[in-house]
């Protein structure tokens, strides 16, 4: 399992940037300051000059060494605007609508990661998750081989013995009606994604129903999508439809399906809907005690990421450097 040293390890034999794209806020400010001490991780703050050195003074927070960008006074703005037309000219967008568009922290953060300006980019403090997602979508695209961009939860929680329960949640953040083949997609990549952080992945792929024990269109799509993701990764652990209790619950799952391998064990979750995946993540979070890193996206191609609104500091470093590290 990679733990946070392990990652530092990886960021430590090639050190990389990583951009900001809401520079000024007090919590970006803090995960910043705590990077430059390092010298594995170096920000890059997107904003007015005066209004990042205003925000740090007045939140105390040190950023001196840290690279601040404008987008209204980036040097290579023509050659960035050139590339944006470029890559979205079956759109055909003008010079001019694309200089109004690159003056947003979002778009521009995503073109200093295409044109190798910065290596990674995490947003989101104050973004929404569509508007930080968007320009990736728009113009970094899917990796090859993937269909979709997706995400995932990783949840941790110390556990009395003194190790962590590690767990992963997907899609919590990005397709809000996948479909069967989406879900199997979001299983299979979900579950390398937890590979990472030390989870042996048991899937689950989550409804009302076990096994038939509910009916209805909903339930089918969650059965099929297991069935697909069980073809698409032939060695995956994979059960479903479960319910949450049949997935977690050895005594339950003894009662509703006995002779499944994975239900009682589970500790990948693949939810049928961004409704019930966002409520789900927040509800472990706020409270079920699981420290929640993410969304982390699946299957974009360039380590971007996005943070909830209602993150902290300490969770901004630690994604910056999840993001970073498993560039
Ligand atoms: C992700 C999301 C923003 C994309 O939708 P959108 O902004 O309406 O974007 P569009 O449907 O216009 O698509 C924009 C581009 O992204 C692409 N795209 C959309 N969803 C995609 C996905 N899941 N994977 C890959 N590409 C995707 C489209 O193909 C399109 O590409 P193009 O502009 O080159 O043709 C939208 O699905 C969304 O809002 N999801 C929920 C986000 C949210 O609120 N989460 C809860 C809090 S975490
Ligand atoms: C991931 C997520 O739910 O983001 P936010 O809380 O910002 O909507």
């Amino acid at each position: 399992m990679y733990g946070f040293g392990d990652l530092i390890a990886i960021l430590k034999k090639s050190p990389k940037k990583i951009v900001f794209t809401e520079g000024t806020d007090a919590r970006i400010l803090e995960a910043a300051s705590r990077l430059l001490a390092s010298n594995f991780l170096k920000p890059i703050l997107v904003g007015k000059e005066e209004e990042i050195i205003a925000a740090s003074e007045e939140s105390g927070f040190n950023i001196r060494g840290a690279e601040i960008i404008d987008p209204l006074k980036f040097d290579r703005l023509d050659e960035m605007i050139d590339m944006f037309c470029e890559l979205r000219k079956s759109k055909g967008v003008t010079k001019e609508q694309a200089r109004g568009i690159l003056s947003q922290a979002n778009y521009f953060g995503t073109m200093l990661v295409k044109m190798g300006i910065a290596d990674a980019l995490l947003g989101g403090a104050t973004y929404s998750t569509a508007d930080t997602v968007r320009p990736a979508l728009q113009l970094i695209k899917t990796k090859p081989g993937n269909s979709i961009v997706s995400s995932v939860f990783i949840m941790v929680r110390a556990r009395a013995t003194g190790d962590n329960e590690v767990l992963a949640m997907a899609d919590c953040a990005i397709n809000i009606h996948p479909n069967e083949d989406e879900l199997a997609e979001i299983a299979t990549e979900a579950a390398e994604c937890a590979k990472i952080f030390g989870v042996d992945p048991k899937v689950a792929f989550l409804s009302y129903s076990t096994f038939g024990s509910g009916k209805g269109e909903d339930v089918d799509k969650m059965r099929n999508a297991a069935a697909k993701a069980k073809l698409r990764a032939p060695e995956l652990q994979v059960e479903g439809e479960l319910q949450f209790d049949a997935a977690v619950s050895p005594r339950v799952a003894r009662t509703k399906c006995p002779d499944s391998a994975v239900a009682g064990h589970a500790n990948t979750f693949v939810f049928p809907d961004i409704n019930a995946g966002n409520i789900g993540y927040k509800i472990a979070q706020r409270l079920g005690g699981f420290e929640a890193y993410g969304p982390i996206l699946l299957g974009l191609n360039a380590p971007i990421n996005d943070l909830s609104r209602g993150c902290n500091a300490s969770e901004v470093y630690s994604m910056a450097i999840i993001t970073a590290a498993l560039a």
